[in-house]
């Protein structure tokens, strides 16, 4: 295979049996395809970017008042450690979800209307569905998504994301030597099948790592912006394949076996590559600032 399978979503009604064949065969294959011609419109995603630069070129005093909460939602800065590299990502997120927001949504003060541009945007995705470092450190290390779908939007030319297909069962942790780069394009989705569903069609669908890695060469310095769209299965939905391969599980079980067994990798790894501080870090990925700690 030499390029990430593009999948168009134009006469969706019409098409739908062969976008359904293509998504199939893209899934099967690779776990990672890009959508174009979706029907979001491109001034709402450059729209979405500028609300995400507002937010992020806040201090971090003031984005630290909607600081990550312990249950995926909030702020957090170079916190997130993944088994590959078992150091922190050198990134920062914010991660919205529709529900179970309360305090965590930035104010009008701070980024006017936040939480309406924001949920505008999340709406219609639901509606589709620097300096210089050391050879350990990336922007996001290799790691597979622990969901069903992650819909990722990217900016013109900020680029270093990369696939490496070839995962055969979803507990593998097996990684291939061929990482093949996904274009940065405003105009296109990426989208990638996560554990959950991996394991909900008995590892037919695949789940692949993938990582974003630094620039390198002649390449731009400057910031790398990205948006993800997460879906999870519901908590209490139950997981099980056709075939039932793996027992069944809960959504909110499955998430919690996957954090935990993150954190385990990650201590892990950190131990073997004997990165003083990095054990310190994997027990404090999920912290609760100390602000939150009394209402968690
Ligand atoms: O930063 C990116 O574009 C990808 C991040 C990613 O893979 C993730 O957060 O799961
Ligand atoms: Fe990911």
């Amino acid at each position: 295979m030499s390029a990430i399978p593009t999948i168009s979503l134009h006469d969706f009604d019409a098409r739908r049996q062969v976008i359904l064949a293509e998504l199939m065969s893209a899934a099967t294959d690779v776990g990672f395809f890009t959508l174009s011609n979706h029907g979001i419109p491109q001034d709402d995603i450059a729209a979405a970017f500028e609300l995400s630069r507002t937010f992020f070129a806040l201090d971090d005093e003031v984005k630290a008042k909607t600081a990550l909460n312990g249950k995926n939602a909030g702020w957090e800065k170079n916190t997130q450690v993944r088994p590959s590299t078992g150091t922190a990502d050198q990134k920062e997120s914010m991660q919205l979800q529709f529900a179970r927001m309360e305090g965590l949504w930035p104010s009008d003060t701070d980024v006017e209307g936040f939480q309406d541009r924001a949920s505008k945007f999340m709406h219609q995705v639901q509606d589709v569905e620097g300096k210089s470092f050391g050879a350990n450190f990336w922007r996001a290390g290799a790691h597979a998504d622990f969901d069903i779908l992650t819909m990722l939007f990217q900016r013109d030319g900020e680029g270093g994301l990369e696939v490496c297909p070839g995962r055969v069962v979803v507990d593998d942790y097996g990684m291939g030597a061929d990482w093949l780069p996904v274009e940065a394009r405003s105009d296109r989705i990426v989208c990638n099948i996560g554990d959950q569903l991996m394991r909900w069609s008995d590892d037919r669908l695949k789940s692949t790592y993938h990582r974003v890695r630094l620039p390198e060469g002649d390449e731009p310095r400057g910031p790398r912006y990205s948006i993800a769209f997460f879906n999870q299965a519901r908590g209490g939905v139950l997981i099980q394949g056709p075939q039932k391969k793996y027992p069944a599980i809960t959504g909110a079980q499955f998430i919690a076996d996957a954090l935990a067994r993150n954190r385990m990798q990650s201590a892990a790894i950190a131990a073997q590559a004997r990165l003083v501080d990095a054990e310190k870090v994997a027990t404090e990925v999920h912290f609760v600032p100390a602000h939150l700690k009394a209402a968690a």
